[in-house]
């Protein structure tokens, strides 16, 4: 028998690509999402690429009838659970939009699973939860803290589902803890897109190679790293995809909840994404140093032994899939809206 999975979230970034893993990899997927930050044709673009029809529920995670009525519309099996706020600039002026969204709408879900006795979640969190360090890799035994109210929902986050997880044998919990996603699918029918200035590094890179914006501002070359660039752990989202379907495939089978980074251990600077993101799309991309970003550190990448030993989950692609794969995407999304 198939296992149906409730995917909140499933129209956005992470989730859409997720979507294309589970299906992949043999479940049923049905997705939750408001669309506040998805367009509306990602449904009809992962039936293209999967060749099957989507299963989509137009609902807010705060909204509990509404999620209760896709507990009773299919059996479901176990949740992985995307449907978040995720800019960490806009958590900092509308704190409680983000605290409602991100925690009161994991309670909603938790306590919707226990009402119709679903006890399996595989849940989004972010390498945000350390504490800063200046010892890398970082292990999941690190200590934690939070620099934003972003940070601080994915950690509660995390102790909400562990608190639940204590107080009832049945629970079990997969915790991902993602460093920095990046690329898109190989059929460049879904991928991030950004509405606005993106505040990370890749989107924004893709924008100055669609034209969209005339240069890149690098933060900073003045840093303790080897071309003086931040150095960050970029994970291929599809390797991020299938991790999470190594983390549910682990629950179903009936393992012990896990906390566990996913990231590829490696760290690739700015200028390594600049130049990979050039010979993907055939032209030296333009770009300034600037002053350093405020809160920025040098270096921050991920260990992902843990990930390996317990999920048998390895990254498998690089920084080129990355930015290939990014640039497919990014230059045909332009090239149709021009059309
Ligand atoms: N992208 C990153 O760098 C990153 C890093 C670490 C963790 N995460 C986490 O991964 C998850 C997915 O991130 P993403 O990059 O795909 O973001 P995204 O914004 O593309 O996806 C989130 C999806 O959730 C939906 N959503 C938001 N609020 C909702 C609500 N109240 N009810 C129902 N649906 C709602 C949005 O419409 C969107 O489709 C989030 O939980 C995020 O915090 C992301
Ligand atoms: O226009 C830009 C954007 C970024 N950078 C640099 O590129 C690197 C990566 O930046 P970014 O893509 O913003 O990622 P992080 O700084 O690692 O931040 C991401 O990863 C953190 C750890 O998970 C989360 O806390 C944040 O929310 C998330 O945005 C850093 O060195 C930045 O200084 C630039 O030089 N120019």
């Amino acid at each position: 028998m198939r296992k149906t999975i409730l995917l909140t979230g499933g129209a956005g970034y992470i989730g859409s690509h997720t979507y294309v893993a589970l299906v992949q990899a043999g479940y049923e997927v049905v997705i939750l999402d408001n669309f506040s930050n998805a367009r509306a044709d990602v449904p009809d673009r992962l039936e293209v690429i999967t060749g099957a029809p989507v299963t989509v529920h137009r609902a807010d995670v705060l909204d509990k009838q509404a999620v209760a009525a896709v507990f009773a519309a299919h059996k479901i099996d176990a949740v992985v659970h995307f449907a978040a706020r995720k800019a960490v600039g806009e958590s900092q002026t509308i704190p409680l939009e983000y605290i409602e969204t991100n925690c009161t709408g994991l309670v909603n879900l938790l306590m919707t699973m226990r009402d119709a006795g679903v006890f399996r979640i595989v849940f989004s969190s972010s390498a945000t939860v350390y504490a800063e360090t200046e010892d890398w890799p970082i292990p999941e035994e690190a200590e934690l803290g939070y620099a934003s109210t972003y940070a601080l929902t994915k950690l509660m986050g995390e102790q909400i589902i562990r608190q639940v997880a204590g107080s009832d044998a049945r629970w079990r919990h997969g915790i991902l803890r993602y460093f920095n996603p990046a690329g898109a699918h190989e059929s460049a029918l879904i991928g991030e897109d950004p509405r606005d200035i993106p505040n990370n590094l890749m989107p924004y890179i893709a924008k100055v190679a669609v034209g969209e914006l005339p240069t890149l501002n690098v933060f900073g070359d003045d840093y303790p790293t080897p071309d003086g660039t931040g150095v960050r752990d970029y994970i291929h989202v599809m390797d991020l995809a299938e991790g999470h379907v190594k983390s549910l495939d682990a629950l179903m089978a009936g393992a012990e909840s896990h906390i566990v980074n996913l990231g590829t251990g490696k760290g690739y600077s700015v200028l390594d994404m600049l130049a990979s993101y050039s010979k993907a799309c055939g032209r030296d991309l333009p770009y300034r140093v600037t002053e350093r970003r405020a809160g920025d550190l040098a270096c921050y990448f991920g260990d992902p032994a843990k990930a390996k030993a317990l999920l048998g989950f390895q990254a498998r692609r690089d920084l080129d899939d990355m930015c290939r794969s990014s640039w497919a995407w990014i230059s045909r999304r332009s090239n149709m809206r021009g059309a």
